[in-house]
């Protein structure tokens, strides 16, 4: 069977997608769950779009040692030698280099004529290669480029010493049937296409993301694969990860494709990203939905107890989903709490940290009667409450509420080292928090988006806050867990405060460097 080399684009396409934004540890942690997953390549980010960016791709190549580090760069010469400085202590590095194809991108974009743009490439990626034998190029909106030029353009990309040669569908226009053959048609018309590996890179704007991608590995011969965990990416997001990567292995007998995917990694990776980046992940979606594998009528009920394959055509256990085999609570040990840390794949790096989230567990046990997964995983999700070097912590909380009266809060709060107490009236409970918070640190941001979602099925379930903040046109995803509602909102409003404070404006300037 062929290999399907499987890159993933999570830190960066998926870090595109509005609110989507990670710190350096997110971005590490991550990074190293990808590894686990096995996935081939790992694109940790732009390293020119920002310093913040730039260190957090040093530091995943640093500490990811499986899995090639690739960073992207536009076809411009300080871009290259940002990304080639950022990848250069992984074990294994990649330069993804790429520009637009398309005659719309061309005129109306970057203002080049044809050659232009096929001289910039053979530029850009000639100036790759000084750092890496690894060189990826994409043409930028391949799906809408004429196929004479793009043959043209790839070509000459190859010759230059690309190995790797993506053509994305970069607005999610393509339709599958049409796909692949398109694939095909400029494989075919390039002579030299046998010197590099194929890839595609689908956006899901028309909801064929997953489709336009398993047509462009099947008709038109692609074995690279861009995706991301959960879908996510810029606007609709892009091709999700574990639905091409199970469509595989569920039908071998035609794609007759094999990947290094340890699938049984695919609930877990997608349970970090979505507590990292405050998405959460829709029930119904395949593979790592809650309801992917639940069975609520009858005759499927009757079915499965009858016979599994009758109604599931994957099993829950091979992606990831565990098996309740010993139930946590408050009279569990350490060995039970260590034994689900590692089936639920929770990247722990020391016995310190074991011993810390023990004890938080136990807290909550003394809370909740159950203890779920989704409870185990919020011990480590990133929230206001958890040091992890941010400026501001969340410590506690007193709030009151009374029919007929202004509801009141006061939070306590750590900024930098020092502790403060801030109060305010509002309008609601949630309301007198945050504008408790804003009293003191005043950051001046809009709230776009509140949401609060019980992580497990019960009353007493934890409640997980995913707060959106705005401020000069950067958008952030806080997100915060706790039994109880209005301090889980605390943490997920401070959570977002501490990635406006590390996404700061200056950071995101250095680095950017206007096209020559
Ligand atoms: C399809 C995709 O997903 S592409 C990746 C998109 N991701 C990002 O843009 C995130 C990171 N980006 C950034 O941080 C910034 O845009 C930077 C640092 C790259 C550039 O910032 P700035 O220098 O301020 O330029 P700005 O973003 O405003 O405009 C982009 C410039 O790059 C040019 N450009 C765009 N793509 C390319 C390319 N592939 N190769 C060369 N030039 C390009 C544009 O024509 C424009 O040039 P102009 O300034 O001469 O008009
Ligand atoms: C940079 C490229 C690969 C991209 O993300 C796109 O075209 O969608
Ligand atoms: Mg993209």
């Amino acid at each position: 069977m062929d290999q399907l080399v499987i890159f993933d684009t999570t830190l960066r396409d998926g870090e595109q997608s509005p609110g989507a934004t990670m710190t350096g540890d997110e971005k590490v942690r991550i990074a190293q769950q990808l590894e686990r997953l096995g996935v081939d390549v790992i694109e940790a980010g732009f390293a020119a779009a920002s310093v913040g960016d730039f260190l957090a791709i040093q530091r995943i190549s640093s500490l990811v040692k499986e899995s090639t580090v690739c960073s992207l760069s536009r076809a411009v010469e300080r871009d290259i030698e940002r990304a080639g400085e950022a990848i250069k202590g992984a074990a294994r590095k990649r330069i993804h280099t790429f520009i637009a194809t398309s005659p719309i991108h061309m005129e109306m974009k970057l203002h080049m004529t044809p050659d232009q743009v096929v001289e910039r490439a053979v530029k850009a990626v000639k100036l790759a290669r000084e750092y890496t034998d690894d060189v990826e190029f994409s043409a930028e909106d391949a799906s809408r480029s004429d196929p004479a030029f793009l043959a043209r353009i790839c070509e000459e990309a190859i010759k230059a010493g690309a190995t790797t040669i993506n053509l994305p569908d970069t607005v999610g226009y393509a339709i599958p049937e049409l796909f692949g053959q398109f694939i095909l048609d400029i494989r075919t018309r390039v002579p030299n296409s046998d010197k590099a590996i194929w890839s595609v890179h689908c956006h899901d704007d028309l909801g064929m993301a997953t489709a336009n991608s398993l047509s462009g590995v099947l008709v038109g011969g692609a074995r690279q694969l861009e995706c991301t965990i959960n879908g996510l990416g810029e606007r609709a997001g892009n091709c999700a990860l574990e639905e091409v990567v199970m469509a595989v292995k569920t039908r071998p007998d035609y794609f007759k494709l094999e990947t290094r995917i340890n699938t049984k990694e695919l609930v877990p990776t997608s349970k970090l990203v979505s507590s990292v980046t405050g998405f959460p992940v829709q029930p119904n979606k395949a593979i790592v939905g809650a309801n992917a594998f639940a069975h609520a009528s009858g005759i499927h009920q009757d079915g499965v107890i009858k016979a599994r394959q009758t109604y599931e055509i994957m099993r829950a256990e091979d992606v990831g989903w565990s098996k309740d085999r010993i139930v946590l609570g408050k009279l569990s040990g350490r060995n039970a709490f260590k034994q689900r840390i590692q089936e639920l794949g929770i990247p722990v790096t020391s016995e310190v940290e074991i011993n810390e989230a023990f004890l938080r567990f136990k807290d909550l046990a003394d809370k909740k009667s159950e203890i779920f997964d989704e409870d185990i995983q919020s011990l480590f999700a990133p929230s206001g409450s958890h040091p992890m070097n941010n400026y501001y912590g969340f410590v506690s909380l007193d709030q009151k509420s009374e029919t007929g009266e202004r509801p009141h809060a006061k939070v306590v709060m750590t900024e930098g080292g020092g502790e403060i107490t801030t109060e305010a009236y509002g309008n609601g409970p949630i309301d007198a928090v945050f504008k408790a918070i804003e009293a003191h640190v005043k950051s001046g941001a809009r709230l776009d988006l509140y949401s609060v979602n019980a992580i497990t099925g019960t009353s007493e379930a934890i409640g997980d806050v995913v707060v959106r903040l705005s401020c000069d046109g950067r958008v952030v995803n806080g997100v915060g867990a706790d039994p109880d509602i209005i301090a889980a909102s605390a943490k997920a409003y401070i959570a977002a405060l501490n990635k406006l404070k590390k996404a700061d404006p200056v950071n995101a300037q250095i680095g950017a460097v206007p096209t020559p």
